[in-house]
């Protein structure tokens, strides 16, 4: 038996713990990885959440969910310790890492990521399993992830310690029940192990033998989604300049079954507006060029300050922007969740500052102190229109829906100006509630 036979049938003797109760080290437990201690709690697993934000591990430690994405008491009926001590990766099986990646498509976007792994590789024992669940681009995880678990352990990886990359493909708020897992390894023995491991917690696996294809597919599927949704961003800006009814020509594209039903909107969160320019940085270093991409991109990164523009344009037919107050309605980073990890209310917001307007933010979901300690401007418990000059309808919680334009025009004598991103308002009313309404 060869030499490296033989390592792997050690290391897949030592990656069998997998598929028995094992230790499970989850770094970084922010949206991502605290969805993974708590899934692998549930499937039995021994889960220690190791991340270097003492205050969150704190919060975790007294029962309460620091990230707002599951609730006290999932966390609370959970068996998960937490910790900001690396040193528990000595004890695990298989260790997890999903740790922020950085805005920029350059080195600089795996910065995160390489120190987690310099601090896992520290206290790395042989034998154990280290899967990236971060997104990074193509060629991440050989040329980045595993040289810095090499360097800080002084083990070889393949030989003396298996790597895995499983992209995370977690949509908060979103659908759960239909997610596949994505698990990339070189050795067969290690993509067996740690899809057995997922598949205690996943509908499918789907496994390939390279992990940069998994990196890949993660990338595509996040570039897919953003150029299609530049792609209804921009049709929907068409469709109000042809006085159409975005919304009933979308529903009735979307009635052929290969046209996907996506709504215009603001394109924020941590993922969307950084993983498309982390797969362009890394083609064009491969002397590739994605216009495409890039473009849709520049698309989608455009709609915020539309957004304002049209609140600006509709204040100054009022009066003067500078003497105005403007509302924005739902600050999160899209509809039905509470995050505001990279909300492009933000941008609004500056731009219309910029203006002189004095800017006030409301959402349902979000604690008036959790947005204090994180936006940039003042936020309302109440949903209230007196006393503003503009509405600006940002992302389209469900709780708007029972929202009309009569609430917003019974408060005042003047109502105020209505600028509706999700179109959550019938634009039909306007006119007989004397709401001057646009969408952008
Ligand atoms: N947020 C989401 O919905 C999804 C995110 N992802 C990807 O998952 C990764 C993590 O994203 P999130 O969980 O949203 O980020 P996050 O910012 O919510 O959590 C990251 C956590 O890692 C901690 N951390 C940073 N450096 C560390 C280190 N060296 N050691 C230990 N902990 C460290 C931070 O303190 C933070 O608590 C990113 O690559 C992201 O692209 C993938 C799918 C969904
Ligand atoms: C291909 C795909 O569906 N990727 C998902 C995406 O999740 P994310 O939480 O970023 O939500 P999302 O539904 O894509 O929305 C992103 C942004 O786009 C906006 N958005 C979304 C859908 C739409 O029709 N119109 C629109 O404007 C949302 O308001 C949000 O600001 O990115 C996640 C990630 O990688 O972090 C990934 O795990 C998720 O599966």
């Amino acid at each position: 038996m060869s030499e490296r036979d033989r390592d792997a049938n050690a290391r897949a003797a030592a990656g069998a713990t997998l598929r028995r109760s094992c230790r499970a080290v989850v770094v970084g437990v922010g949206t991502v990885g605290l969805h993974r201690a708590l899934a692998f709690d549930d499937a039995g697993l021994d889960v220690v959440g190791y991340d270097v934000d003492e205050s969150l591990v704190a919060d975790y430690r007294r029962g309460r969910d620091g990230t707002e994405t599951v609730g006290d008491d999932r966390l609370a009926a959970s068996d998960c310790s937490f910790t900001a001590d690396p040193a528990c990766v000595a004890d695990a099986d298989v260790v997890t890492v999903s740790v922020p990646t950085g805005r920029g498509g350059d080195g600089r976007s795996l910065e995160l990521v390489r120190d987690a792994a310099a601090t896992v590789g520290e206290h790395l024992t042989a034998g154990t399993t280290v899967v990236l669940e971060s997104t990074v681009h193509p060629g991440g995880v050989r040329g980045v992830f595993a040289p810095a678990l090499e360097r800080a352990s002084g083990l070889d990886a393949g030989r003396e310690f298996a790597v895995a990359h499983s992209p995370e493909r977690l949509s908060p708020g979103g659908r759960t029940d239909v997610r596949t897992k994505l698990v990339g390894a070189d050795d067969p023995a290690v993509a067996r192990d740690v899809a057995d491991l997922y598949g205690r917690v996943h509908d499918s696996v789907h496994v390939v033998d390279d992990p940069a294809v998994a990196a890949a597919a993660k990338c595509v599927e996040n570039v897919y989604r953003d150029v299609t949704i530049a792609l209804v961003n921009e049709l929907a800006a068409a469709l109000d300049a042809l006085e159409l009814d975005a919304d009933a020509v979308l529903d009735a594209a979307a009635t052929k079954w290969n046209v996907p039903r996506l709504d215009p909107g603001l394109v924020g969160g941590t993922c969307l507006p950084v993983d498309p320019e982390l797969f362009a940085a890394r083609a064009a270093r491969a002397g590739a060029a994605t216009p495409l991409v890039r473009t849709a991109r520049a698309v989608n990164e455009a709609v915020p300050a539309r957004v304002a523009d049209e609140v600006v344009t509709a204040l100054g037919e009022r009066g003067d922007p500078g003497d105005s107050t403007v509302l924005l309605l739902g600050l999160a980073y899209k509809a039905d969740v509470a995050d505001l990890a990279g909300s492009r209310c933000v941008d609004v917001a500056e731009r219309l500052a910029d203006s002189g307007a004095d800017v006030v933010g409301y959402d349902p979901l979000v604690s008036a102190d959790r947005a204090d300690r994180t936006l940039p401007f003042d936020v309302t418990e109440e949903c209230s229109f007196r006393g503003v000059d503009a509405v600006a309808v940002l992302v389209g919680h469900e709780a708007f829906d029972s929202l009309t334009l009569a609430d917003v025009a019974g408060a005042t004598a003047d109502p105020p100006a209505v600028v509706d991103v999700p179109r959550v308002f019938d634009r039909a009313r306007a006119a007989d509630h004397g709401v001057s309404y646009r969408c952008p």
